[in-house]
Formats: C-alpha cells, sequence, structure tokens
C-alpha cells in the first residue's frame, strides 16, 4: 500500500489449522492465497481445511470435552473472563488485521475485539443460570428435578463481515455451558481469526478451542460429522438451507442466524433530521452495506420523501469516504470479494434497468492507483424502487438501499411483509401507540423504535423466516447448548 498508509500490520506466526492445542499443517497440503478487497492483491497463503482435517480436529475437540465438562462453572467462568482479557489487550492489533483482510476502516473495528470481549464476560457471569428445577406431584411418592448437561463438541461456521467479533463471541455461550467448540473461520478473512488462536494456545485446556480456515467443505464437513452434537451458521439463508438438510439425518440442532431484507418504515411526525441519520446508520455503508442486519428497504412517507432522501445524499456525500483502510480519514470499505463486487453491480445494474432513480452512487468510485483492482462500489440510493423489482427483494449485501414512497398504512405493510427474510426492522416515530401497533405487525425478530443498527447485550437476537431461528446474546443461547434431563426418584417403599 502506499507510502502514506500507516505500516502494514504483522500477519500471524501461524497460518494453519488449530486443534488439539497445536498447530497443524492441512493433510492435503492445501494452501489458497486471502486478499485484501481494499486493493484486490493477496496477503498471504493460508491452510485449506480438508474433511480429514475436520475429522482430526473434531476427534481432539472431543477428546477435551471428557474433561472440560466436568470444569466446574466457577472455573469455567474465569477461562471466559481471561479470553476476554486477552481479546481486549490485544484489540488493536487483531482490528488491523481485520481491517486488512476484510476492507473496513480500521477506526470502525477497533470495537470489535472489545464487542466479543464483552459477550465472553456476560456468559461468564449466566454460567449460573445453567441450572434445572424441582416439579412438584400430587401424590408426593416420586421426586421430579430436571439438569442441564452440554452437548459436547459444537461446531461454528461464520461469516466475514466481522470476523474476530464472531469467532471470539461466538466461543463465549457453547464454552461456558460446558461444551468444546470448533470454529470455522469466514473463506475471505481468516487472518485475525488465526491471530486469535495464537494468543488463546495457553488461555484453554487443549483441544476445548479449535478454530480451522476453510472454505465451503470444511463447513459441510464439521455440519455432518457424528461428533459434533450442535452446529451454528452465520452466513446466507441458501447456506442455512444446506445445513438443515445435512443434519436432518442426525436431529443434531441448530442455530441459523441467516440474512435480511430488513425495512426501514418513517411515519410523518417523525423527526427528518433524524430519519436521514437513521437511513444511512442503518444501512451500515462503513462495511459496504455488509451487515445482516442493514435495513435496504426504506418506507418514507410522501409527505418527507423528498427532502429526507435529499438530506440521506448530503450526508452520504459528505461522509462516506472509500480509502485505504488504515487511513484514520477513511470512513467506508469495500464489498469482500471480486464475486461481491460483480453480484453487487449487477444489482445495481438490475436496479437502473427496471427504471428506479439513482440519487447518489451507483458506480465504482474514481480510485487512486494502489485501489484500482479493490472491489469498492459507492454507497447507492434507488428511489422509485417498485416492489417487484430484484433489489427491492433479493438480499444484496452491499451499500445499495432502495427508498419507497409510502401514504396508505394497510398497502405499507403488505409490502414490508412481503419478503421471505424476517430479520429486524426499524420504526420512526413520535408516537408510542403508532409505533407499538407498527412493531405487532412487522413479521421480523428484532425491531428498533426511532434507531437502527445497535445490538444489547441480554436482548435475544434473531430472525424470522428465511432469516433464521433461535436466539443469541442472552440467555436462551447459553440455554440451546445444553440438553435438559429429567429425573424421577421412587421415594415410596414399594414400586
Ligand atoms: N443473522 C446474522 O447474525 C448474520 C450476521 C452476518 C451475516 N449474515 C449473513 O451472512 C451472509 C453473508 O455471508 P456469506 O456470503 O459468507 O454467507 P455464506 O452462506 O456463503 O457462507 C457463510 C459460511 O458458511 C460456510 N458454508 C458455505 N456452504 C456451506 C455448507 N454447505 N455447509 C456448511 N457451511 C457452508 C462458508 O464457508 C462460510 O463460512 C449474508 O446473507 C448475511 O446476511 C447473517
Amino acid at each position: 500500500m502506499s507510502s502514506s498508509s500507516t505500516k502494514l500490520p504483522t500477519l500471524p506466526s501461524h497460518l494453519d489449522l488449530f486443534y488439539g492445542g497445536e498447530w497443524h499443517k492441512p493433510i492435503d497440503k492445501t494452501y489458497e492465497d486471502t486478499v485484501s478487497p481494499a486493493t484486490g492483491k493477496p496477503i498471504t497463503k493460508v491452510a485449506v481445511a480438508s474433511s480429514a482435517d475436520v475429522d482430526a480436529a473434531v476427534s481432539a475437540a472431543h477428546k477435551a470435552f471428557l474433561s472440560w465438562k466436568l470444569v466446574p462453572g466457577i472455573e469455567r467462568a474465569r477461562y471466559l473472563r481471561k479470553a476476554a482479557e486477552v481479546l481486549r489487550a490485544n484489540s488493536v492489533e487483531l482490528a488491523k488485521l481485520d481491517s486488512w483482510n476484510t476492507g473496513n476502516p480500521l477506526t470502525k473495528m477497533l470495537r470489535d475485539a472489545e464487542i466479543a470481549a464483552i459477550q465472553l464476560d456476560f456468559f461468564a457471569g449466566l454460567i449460573p443460570m445453567i441450572k434445572g428445577e424441582t416439579i412438584p406431584q400430587d401424590e408426593g411418592e416420586t421426586f421430579h428435578y430436571t439438569v442441564r448437561e452440554p452437548l459436547g463438541v459444537v461446531g461454528r461456521i461464520i461469516a466475514y463481515n466481522h470476523p474476530v467479533q464472531f469467532a471470539g463471541a461466538k466461543l463465549a455461550a457453547p464454552l461456558a455451558a460446558g461444551n468444546t467448540i470448533v470454529i470455522k473461520t469466514p473463506d475471505q478473512a481468516p487472518l485475525a481469526c488465526l491471530r486469535l488462536a495464537e494468543l488463546l494456545t495457553d488461555v484453554f485446556p487443549p483441544g476445548v478451542v479449535s478454530i480451522l480456515p476453510g472454505k465451503a467443505e470444511c463447513g459441510k464437513a464439521l455440519t455432518s460429522h457424528p461428533m459434533v452434537k450442535m452446529v451454528t451458521l452465520i452466513g446466507s439463508a441458501a447456506t442455512g438451507k444446506l445445513i438443515q438438510q445435512a443434519v436432518a439425518g442426525s436431529l443434531k440442532p441448530t442455530i441459523l442466524e441467516l440474512g435480511g431484507k430488513n425495512p426501514l418504515i418513517a411515519y410523518p411526525d417523525a423527526d427528518i433530521d433524524k430519519v436521514a441519520a437513521g437511513v444511512v446508520r442503518g444501512m451500515n455503508f462503513t462495511w459496504a452495506g455488509q451487515s445482516c442486519i442493514s435495513t435496504s428497504r426504506v418506507y418514507l412517507h410522501e409527505s418527507h420523501h423528498d427532502i429526507i432522501l435529499e438530506k440521506v445524499k448530503a450526508i452520504l456525500e459528505r461522509d462516506y469516504k472509500p480509502g485505504i483502510p488504515f487511513e484514520p480519514t477513511t470512513t467506508m470499505g469495500p464489498v469482500i470479494s471480486k464475486e461481491a463486487h460483480e453480484r453487487v453491480l449487477g444489482y445495481i445494474e438490475s436496479a437502473k434497468s427496471q427504471g428506479a432513480r439513482v440519487i447518489t452512487g451507483g458506480k465504482v468510485p474514481i480510485l487512486p492507483e494502489e485501489m484500482k483492482q479493490g472491489y469498492w462500489i459507492e454507497p447507492t440510493v434507488f428511489a422509485d424502487v417498485g416492489p417487484d423489482f430484484r433489489i427491492a427483494r433479493e438480499e444484496i449485501f452491499g451499500p445499495v438501499v432502495s427508498i419507497f414512497k409510502w401514504h396508505d398504512e394497510e398497502e405499507l405493510f403488505k409490502n414490508v411483509n412481503d419478503t421471505p427474510y424476517g430479520l429486524s426492522a426499524s420504526v420512526w416515530t413520535k408516537d408510542i401507540v403508532k409505533a407499538t401497533k407498527a412493531v405487532r405487525r412487522i413479521g421480523a425478530g428484532y425491531i428498533w423504535v426511532n434507531q437502527t443498527s445497535k445490538h444489547f447485550f441480554g436482548v435475544p437476537f434473531g430472525g424470522f423466516k428465511d432469516s433464521g431461528y433461535g436466539k443469541e446474546e442472552c440467555l436462551e443461547e447459553l440455554l440451546s447448548f445444553t440438553e435438559l434431563k429429567a429425573i424421577n426418584i421412587l421415594l415410596a417403599d414399594t414400586y
């Protein structure tokens, strides 16, 4: 990168597979380039786990489970808190690697390790909630109680938009519940996860945490391995459905956190400046819209539609500048890969050809020489989008928002809910009654009123419909990684 950019981060010392407490070369010796999306240039080669590697990793994780499940809760909590400390102490280094490997601005990635650390602390604190209950019966001849037990080896497959945040945070609940874990890193951005594995080597006993860089084959092998007792995915609806099919034969439980086509609805009484800022913030342009919760369908009332559009355009043109991710002035990243670049530009072309109006963006920005091979797309706003346009219906996972004008509430909710997805939604009004009624009508799992984008610890996060099922970041996530066992003890002398 240019002499003007900050020094490149130090690569992890290990670019192989971490399992059984040690680093291993891939059995079939496959390594592939991982690329900087900002420049399109390879960074280094990283191991790609095959199904044979997954088998070795899962066997080691299973062996570790036999001891880890016996570690008292209070001690497991200490391990988790130590991992949180390690993440915090190394947050800048981890953010630099993620920034290099995803192209997202460094200044905006600095919090990702902290978010993971908070989840580790949060689930450490919830460990005492892993408990059973007694169940009274009228006859009194049998004593009934329940206990919660860990499942075994858990496989967690993650997406690329926040690699180290996901890798760190998703360790927390399974380990807190007494399981061991194998994490499959994102295909495109494994580097910070590998550094995390190095940092955690001495934190957990060998085999408790394994981190495997790999592609779909690694995910498939993890999903179907008989010793993996539960699988979770952060990824697309298509992959979620494949995982559900793959586990059907073994009745393996899953949590699927999938894609979204999330609506933002503004009522006429909403504060127009706050809505304009919310439209921009809700689209997560900082990471080129690559967030499952991005509010990519915006429904503005006809009374403020035009003025809010102007304000959105002004904010984007003022505040969102692509740039080398390590520069402090950079406020926006590229999309993750050449394939994503082509896919998102294809959506932009489809919108233009279907008659949508470009308010801002809609093309590759003018770039300095060193970024020309990167995967950049301007923050893009389309108005006059028809409900049947492709950009209105399909998850783009890029910096493209569709704006719709509404006037009739019945028609509004018909359109809002006319999507296979149901992850998040955002409602803007000063009227709490209106907001409460709107919330009731929206088929989505995570809804904000007068804000967007934020996650809150302890509040169940997860989707409806094709956005998946299962709840995370809350007690329910922790309990999902346990099995409830019921015991009935005869107290009477005779049977
Ligand atoms: N709901 C959430 O919390 C959340 C958060 C972030 C991203 N996402 C979603 O993730 C998607 C973007 O990520 P992506 O393009 O990497 O998704 P993807 O579904 O292509 O890949 C996700 C992960 O699944 C793995 N995988 C692919 N095929 C598999 C198979 N058959 N079996 C097992 N694993 C397999 C991949 O290697 C990758 O690690 C978007 O749809 C986005 O909305 C959801």
